[in-house]
């Protein structure tokens, strides 16, 4: 798994073999350990190249053998026993060097990178830090400041920054081991004592006590909850603080609690998932390997509200001709403005000019004639959406893609107004759209595989992470939210506060509680979509007659604020009080706090105390209750796709894996058993009611969670 060749008479080239991003897995860890001894106990070799197979030098440490029963020799001493060797060694990193890949590379004397390439050490994101001595020599190669920036974000670096921060010695746009190996050659037998970082003393920054309290406070905030980015600033003040050897005591002391927990195995876990959903098929057994997208050059989008300006710049950005059509004149002066700025900043941040030539602006629908793909993002109206997709029927030519971005309309009925019903998709998109990476891909019963193909493989191309999942009533990720805002509504009205809800769910690690985010979006949106499904009024009358709808327990209470004109963030008045309307920080209201005392006294409803563990549950296990639903109807192909649209699109705490990973953790057992216990005490409430599914992983021992995409696939071919 590492190869050593002798190339230029005494350069001894060592070349790491393990497709396709030559992780570091036992048989490769084996090889370099081998090579490095051979090419060092060799007399002709006066120094070595290290590089990767295939224009990649490597990935890190191979992420499938954490949680195995790891053998082959360990990467620490591998790496020490490079840095100690007595002949130059020169890393010749193309296409990646990650995570322990970057540490191999830092062990080595020089480094010389392809322009392409990219580095980073992204084991924060795994849950991990880099412990290859990684957290220790870093911060001597860089400072601590620059250190602490890239091993706690993770983020990769072009070879450009690498270069101005000192990670590498030199960016070459040739080929890079051809200039290592001469590299190599020129200082073949020179003193390697200052090449060696961990002999050098790391840079003490000055006010270093206050530099790292400022530095914890960040990543605590923004962690929220994630162990891994605090261990590794931890492990960053061993390095400012102690000699090396202390240094990687530490850092192994803090990958060891990090290694084996909860965290890690969520994070490892979305990792795979992110790419198992790439992985599409559909029920009728067509796959993203045997189906064949159409090309797309020039698409159209139809309205531009929030939506659809976000999802033309969107388009835009990754380089295809856009049509933007608005048939309200005032509207679409005002888009063209807005997406200007937008095309704008994004074009500014990426350093790249803005591709405002990419956009026609059209206020006839007319000119979607010429596209390859249609993506309509018309007000949610379903009138409205069939008069389009009759008029894109009749004005594409044959073959054109028309994609909907409803958040939960019928695709099906959509392809029913259309001559070519194979051809629609749903292609929903997260607000703002140009910056939110979920794309949900929704295929309906009459979509073609090629359909789904190219919309799935668009949304790569747009950078989205795009998950394939069948037409329902919202889709997987809005169908879920329904039962967890229900829950929600109901804890206020048994005796929680927006604030105490909100408190819980932040506490656990959501980005913004539901009513934070309800003011944020506004609460006429949901309001909107009640009434059309005939619930969103409110009685006036009083009792428990006055909460129920079609038969099942309702709360009114967000109807009722929006009769008040209380719309959230909009209006400066929702489920929290803000300045003015529009502001941004939202206050407990007191107005609130008593409008929620008299409408339990006019419900005849007993406020009780209600504490985080049951807001939790009660909004968590439904939310994920529905979940298991969803697999049961085949909605979703596996429990991989529905954590990746919660962790993507919904804030869901990526340390936390995802919605049906976390009811993994916690045990599937118990979440019965709470839905159980919750749904004894109300019994008026059908999402409390535990689902088959559920049940029978259960009875069937609870496997595993990468065993039920098998158990769900077993239960439709029984149907
Ligand atoms: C002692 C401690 C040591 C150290 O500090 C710890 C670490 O190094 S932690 C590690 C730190 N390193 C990282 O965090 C880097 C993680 N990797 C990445 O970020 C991206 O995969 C990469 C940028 C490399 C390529 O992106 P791309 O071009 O879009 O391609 P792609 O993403 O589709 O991947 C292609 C295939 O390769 C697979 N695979 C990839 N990496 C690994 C791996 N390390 N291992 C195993 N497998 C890996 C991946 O699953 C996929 O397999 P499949 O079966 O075809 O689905």
């Amino acid at each position: 798994m590492a190869q050593l060749t002798r190339v230029s008479g005494s350069v001894g080239l060592i070349t790491l073999q393990s497709p396709p991003v030559n992780a570091l897995s036992a048989a490769v860890r084996q090889g370099i350990v081998d090579t490095v001894q051979r090419a060092l106990s060799d007399p002709e070799v006066k120094s070595v190249v290290v590089c990767g197979q295939n224009g990649i030098f490597c990935g890190g440490a191979d992420i499938k053998e954490f949680g195995t029963n790891m053998s082959g020799p360990p990467l620490v001493p591998l790496i020490h026993a490079i840095e100690v060797a007595h002949k130059p060694v020169v890393a010749a990193i193309e296409g990646i060097a990650l995570g322990g890949g970057l540490e191999l590379a830092l062990g080595c004397h020089y480094r010389i990178a392809h322009s392409k390439a990219k580095l980073g050490l992204p084991e924060v994101t795994l849950g991990l830090l880099p412990a290859a001595g990684g957290s220790q020599r870093l911060p001597r190669l860089i400072g601590v400041p620059a250190a602490l920036d890239l091993i706690t974000t993770g983020r990769h670096i072009t070879a450009a920054e690498a270069l101005k921060l000192g990670v590498v010695d030199q960016v070459t746009a040739h080929s890079t081991v051809d200039v290592a190996v001469k590299f190599a050659l020129s200082v073949a037998g020179k003193p390697l004592d200052g090449r060696r970082i961990s002999s050098l003393p790391c840079p003490r920054p000055p006010n270093m006590d206050a530099l790292f309290e400022g530095v914890m406070k960040k990543v605590r905030q923004s962690a929220r909850g994630a162990i891994a980015p605090i261990a590794c600033v931890q492990a960053i003040r061993a390095a400012a603080t102690l000699p090396y050897d202390q240094g990687m005591e530490r850092e192994l002391e803090l990958m060891a609690s990090l290694f084996t927990s909860d965290q890690a195995r969520a994070l490892q876990y979305i990792f795979f998932a992110q790419r198992a959903v790439a992985r599409w098929s559909m029920p009728s057994g067509a796959r993203w390997d045997t189906s064949k997208p159409r090309p797309v050059h020039k698409a159209a989008v139809i309205g531009l509200g929030t939506m659809g300006r976000g999802i033309a710049v969107a388009l835009a950005q990754t380089g295809l001709s856009v049509v933007a059509v608005e048939t309200q004149e005032k509207q679409l002066m005002a888009a063209k403005q807005e997406m200007s700025g937008m095309l704008e900043r994004g074009a500014k941040r990426r350093g790249v000019a803005p591709a405002f030539d990419k956009i026609r602006y059209s206020p006839d629908i007319k000119a979607v004639a010429d596209v390859d793909l249609v993506i309509e993002a018309v007000f949610e109206d379903m009138a409205l959406k069939e008069k389009v997709f009759q008029q894109l029927s009749a004005l594409c030519k044959p073959g054109t893609l028309l994609c909907t971005n409803t958040s939960g309309l019928d695709v099906d009925h959509l392809a029913s107004q259309t001559r070519s019903p194979e051809l629609v998709v749903g292609m929903h998109f997260f607000a703002p759209a140009h910056v939110m990476k979920l794309l949900e891909v929704v295929y309906g019963s009459k979509s073609s595989p090629q359909a789904l193909a190219t919309a799935m493989q668009l949304g790569k191309k747009m950078g989205k992470v795009s998950v394939a999942v069948g037409n329902c009533r919202g889709f997987v990720g809005n169908r879920m939210l329904k039962p967890y805002s229900e829950q929600a509504f109901f804890l206020l009205e048994e005796g929680a506060t927006p604030e105490l809800v909100d408190g819980a769910l932040e506490d656990f690690g959501f980005p913004m509680g539901l009513f934070r985010m309800s003011d944020l979006s506004g609460l006429d949106v949901g309001w909107r979509v009640r009434k059309v499904d005939g619930l969103g009024k409110s009685s006036g009358a009083s009792g428990q007659q006055a909460r129920i709808r079609q038969g099942r327990r309702y709360s009114p209470l967000g109807d009722v604020l929006c009769e008040q004109g209380r719309f959230g963030q909009k209006t400066g008045r929702g489920w929290y009080q803000y300045d003015k309307p529009g502001g941004r920080v939202g206050r407990p209201d007191p107005w609130l706090h008593s409008f929620l005392e008299e409408y339990r006294a006019q419900h005849g409803l007993v406020a009780r105390r209600i504490d985080h563990q049951e807001v939790l549950e009660r909004c968590l296990y439904t939310l994920i209750n529905e979940g298991f639903r969803i697999l049961e109807d085949g909605i979703a192909a596996g429990p991989e796709e529905i954590d990746i649209i919660y962790v993507f699109g919904y804030g869901w705490p990526r340390h936390r894996g995802g919605p049906m990973f976390y009811a993994s953790m916690v045990g599937l057992e118990k979440v019965l058993a709470r839905l159980e216990f919750y749904q004894e005490a109300h019994p008026d409430v059908p999402y409390l009611q535990p689902c088959n599914l559920l049940k029978r992983l259960v009875a069937s021992g609870s496997p595993p969670v990468h065993k039920w995409r098998e158990v769900v696939k077993k239960l439709h071919s029984q149907l």
